[in-house]
């Protein structure tokens, strides 16, 4: 585990960090190898910058002098300073793009600085190097094996790990291929599996009752410390306990819902199928564009009776796939209201969810537009029925199987944020089997709320959390009689928050991590190879 230090951080950490990181993209343009440091004094002054300058392969230009680590040369620098003179050494920092090896944590000691903050650490470079490992013991770790009397050592990090990471990965030197990195589906077969045994079971085909509430939270708060503990608390009680919860007061303007709820009806029922599939063709790898009645459910063997249109947010998917400019405004408008609110209730939970994430891990994980993002968001319309079909579609046949609007699932990402209207029902959760205060497991209704949205936790998060949180499972229900009198249909939307593709994923200590991308593709296969 990367060790996060007890000392306190400092108002220009950030931006040291962020210089130090920028000579590491100084190094690799250079052909030499992904590492950056700056030297800062007290009062956050830049007295001094260096970048590895050991060339990163014999392709690139000789071997060069191995010694020459980012950190070495900094405190080689050191020695000729001006504007060093008079100041306290100990009290200056060096930021370091990446945690220091054994060797530049010897050369920062002998240089009286006794203030290291570090990028990514080194395990996390080790697990995504196509090579052998380096020769690293966590600075920490290394600093509090020396004799008593040492000078004492503050250490601080990781500090934005993700941006310092992207360096080593861009440079293509030694990471691996991030689609190498996977499980080989271990995981994503297990939630496919707990989908599919419901259909034995019975359980996902068992009546809604309310047994159990899901609970109402207001997201207003006056911008003031107490207020956002007790807002994160009350988060972090109903995504743990019942793990879903409907949100008000969260910010999206009422009219931007509407009006999106307004081009999703023009879009979907004043149009044929041919024109909507021609409008926003699928493709199948990139889980985007329209379907029709495709999906079927490992949980029910039976397809969805829906139809949808999934809008991805990264760069090039929807070309030629957005419907007329209306849509395509609101839709982009509607992604980055759901994308703020998704990554502030991420950020909410991030403290219990994932301790040891540096704060804000989980929120910059998300990147709309960006070339490896993957959150989207979907437009569902599940059409009327007349009586007579709903009762035939609910009656078992010869299998058992019968149909439903959207059969039992859990989502693929780490939140879900969707979008319901007042009058068309149908939503249901199953209780989490880890809330003991349960007993027996049920399913509840989730009723819209006027500019309400319901939240769930998926799969993506409830890994990445060790199982801290849980995904639980949810189903749209077929309409009643009475709901089918006359016949109308139910709209819905959903916004997945999916972190981008290149980010590593790391559940419990000894498991396999897995990129974001490598998960979502492997949801994406197994769901239509069931
Ligand atoms: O339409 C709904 O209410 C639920 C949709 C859903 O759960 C999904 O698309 O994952
Ligand atoms: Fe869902």
């Amino acid at each position: 585990m990367s060790s996060t230090s007890t000392f306190t951080t400092r108002s220009y950490d950030e931006d040291c960090m962020k210089a130090a990181i920028a000579q590491s993209q100084v190094a690799v343009e250079e052909g030499c190898m992904p590492f950056g440091a700056v030297l800062v004094d007290d009062a956050g002054n830049i007295l001094a910058a260096a970048h590895n300058c050991s060339a990163a392969s014999s392709k690139r230009g000789g071997k060069g002098d191995v010694t020459r680590h980012a950190e070495v040369e900094l405190v080689r620098k050191m020695g000729a300073l001006d504007n060093i003179d008079g100041k306290d050494k100990t009290k200056c920092t060096i930021y370091a793009s990446t945690e220091p090896c054994v060797m530049c944590a010897g050369a920062i000691y002998w240089s009286g600085v006794s203030r290291v903050v570090y990028g990514c650490s080194s395990e996390e470079l080790e697990q995504t190097l196509s090579g052998p490992g380096g020769f690293d013991i966590p600075v920490e770790r290394l600093y509090q094996m020396g004799r008593p009397g040492m000078r004492k050592m503050n250490i601080v990090g990781p500090l934005l790990a993700k941006e310092a990471m992207d360096v080593h990965r861009a440079s293509g030197v030694w990471c691996k291929p991030i689609t190498t990195n996977n499980d080989n589906g271990k995981h994503t077969n297990q939630d496919i599996e707990t989908e599919r045994s419901l259909l034995q079971s019975g359980l996902g085909a068992a009546p809604a009752t309310r047994d159990f509430q899901v609970p109402v939270i207001s997201m207003s708060t006056q911008d003031d410390d107490d207020d956002e503990t007790i807002l994160a608390n009350q988060l972090w009680d109903a995504a743990r306990t019942v793990g879903f919860f409907t949100v008000v007061d969260h910010g999206i303007p009422l009219e931007l819902i509407q009006q999106a709820f307004a081009v999703s009806a023009d879009f979907f029922s004043n149009q044929t199928r041919e024109e909507k599939e021609e409008q926003s063709p699928f493709a199948k790898e990139l889980n985007s564009g329209y379907e029709y009645f495709t999906q079927v459910r490992p949980s029910t063997g039976t397809a969805d009776q829906k139809e949808s249109l999934q809008v991805t947010a990264r760069q090039g998917v929807m070309e030629g796939r957005w419907p007329p400019e209306k849509f395509q405004d609101t839709a982009t408008q509607l992604l980055e209201h759901a994308h703020k609110l998704a990554n502030r209730i991420l950020t909410l939970l991030e403290k219990d969810a994932c301790p040891l994430n540096e704060a804000g891990t989980l929120a910059k994980s998300h990147t709309l537009w960006a070339p490896d993002g993957q959150c989207t968001l979907r437009f569902l319309h599940y059409p009327p029925m007349e009586p007579e079909t709903a009762k035939q579609l609910t009656t078992p046949d010869e299998q058992g199987k019968i149909h439903w609007r959207a059969g039992p699932h859990t989502d693929w990402d780490n939140v879900t944020l969707l979008f319901q209207q007042p009058g068309q029902a149908g939503l249901e959760c199953c209780s989490n089997p880890h809330d003991t205060t349960k007993g027996e497991r049920r399913w509840t209704p989730i009723d819209p709320v006027e500019g309400g949205i319901a939240i769930n936790i998926g799969d993506m998060l409830a890994r990445w959390s060790d199982g801290r949180l849980y995904s639980n499972l949810h189903r749209v229900r077929m309409p009643t009689v009475e709901e089918c009198t006359p016949p109308s249909s139910r709209y819905s939307i959903a916004y997945f928050a999916q972190s981008d593709k290149a980010t590593v994923i790391r559940s419990k200590e000894g498991e396999d991590p897995i990129t974001a991308g490598d998960y979502i593709l492997s949801r994406i296969r197994s769901n239509f190879e069931s």
